[in-house]
């Protein structure tokens, strides 16, 4: 395999699969690469779910092989929100800095032990004619107080990942990559397709 496509248009989950698959002398290409592809409607009510719908609606339309990523972060003190909305929190415009402030704003008060949060990432493997395979991967963390960090994108700047003293975004990409729920996701389906 000398090339891959993930099904998103988001330039931030491109750049963390580039981190895990460059190394292993695979390109990575991605929708912000192909002409006028339409949005594939996030209908589910799970990351699961998502990442089923995008990567068998593009597998299809493509006739090929694709992978696609649906995830978010799942704080405590919200009872799990943002969740499968991560993306469109604060609206459907998709802003980093309005879901950021959002989530600041919700956990005005809150304290320290109670800022616990996760970062989910399911991974959705489709080729046409076969059965989808969904792997998980989780990075357990708090929320800061206020932004720290300028790589990442998303939530990094406020995500601070358990045994870590700097928050993702104060990571350079290999080290978010060795420790992501994206990272973790991705090995969970190299394990898999070894044992294949
Ligand atoms: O700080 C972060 N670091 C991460 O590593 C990360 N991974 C996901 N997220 C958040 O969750 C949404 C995904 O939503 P999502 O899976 O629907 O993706 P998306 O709509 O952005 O693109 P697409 O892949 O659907 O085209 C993103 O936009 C982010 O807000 C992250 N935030
Ligand atoms: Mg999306």
């Amino acid at each position: 395999m000398d090339k891959i496509l993930i099904a998103t248009k988001n330039q931030g989950k491109v750049d963390d699969f580039k981190v895990l698959f460059e190394p292993k002398g695979i390109k990575v290409i991605s929708l912000l690469d192909l002409d006028s592809i339409e949005d594939v409607e996030e209908t589910g009510t799970t990351f699961s779910e998502n990442a089923t719908l995008k990567s068998e609606a593009i597998a299809t339309l493509l006739n090929m092989p694709v992978i696609s990523d649906d995830s978010g972060l799942e704080v405590d003190a919200l009872n799990k929100e943002p969740g499968v909305y991560s993306a469109r929190y604060a609206g459907l415009e998709k802003d980093d800095e309005k879901n950021i402030d959002k989530v600041l704003e919700n956990l005005k008060g809150v304290e320290e032990k109670d800022r616990t949060a996760r970062f989910v990432c399911a991974i959705a493997v489709s080729e046409p004619g076969k059965e989808t395979i969904v792997k998980h991967g989780y990075c357990e963390g708090k929320i800061l107080y206020e932004r720290r960090g300028e790589n990442g994108f998303g939530y990094d700047p406020i995500f601070k990942p358990e045994g870590e003293t700097k928050s993702m975004a104060e990571l350079t990409p290999k080290e978010k990559a060795a420790i992501s729920h994206r990272g973790n996701a991705l090995k969970k389906l190299a394990d898999w397709l070894e044992q294949q």
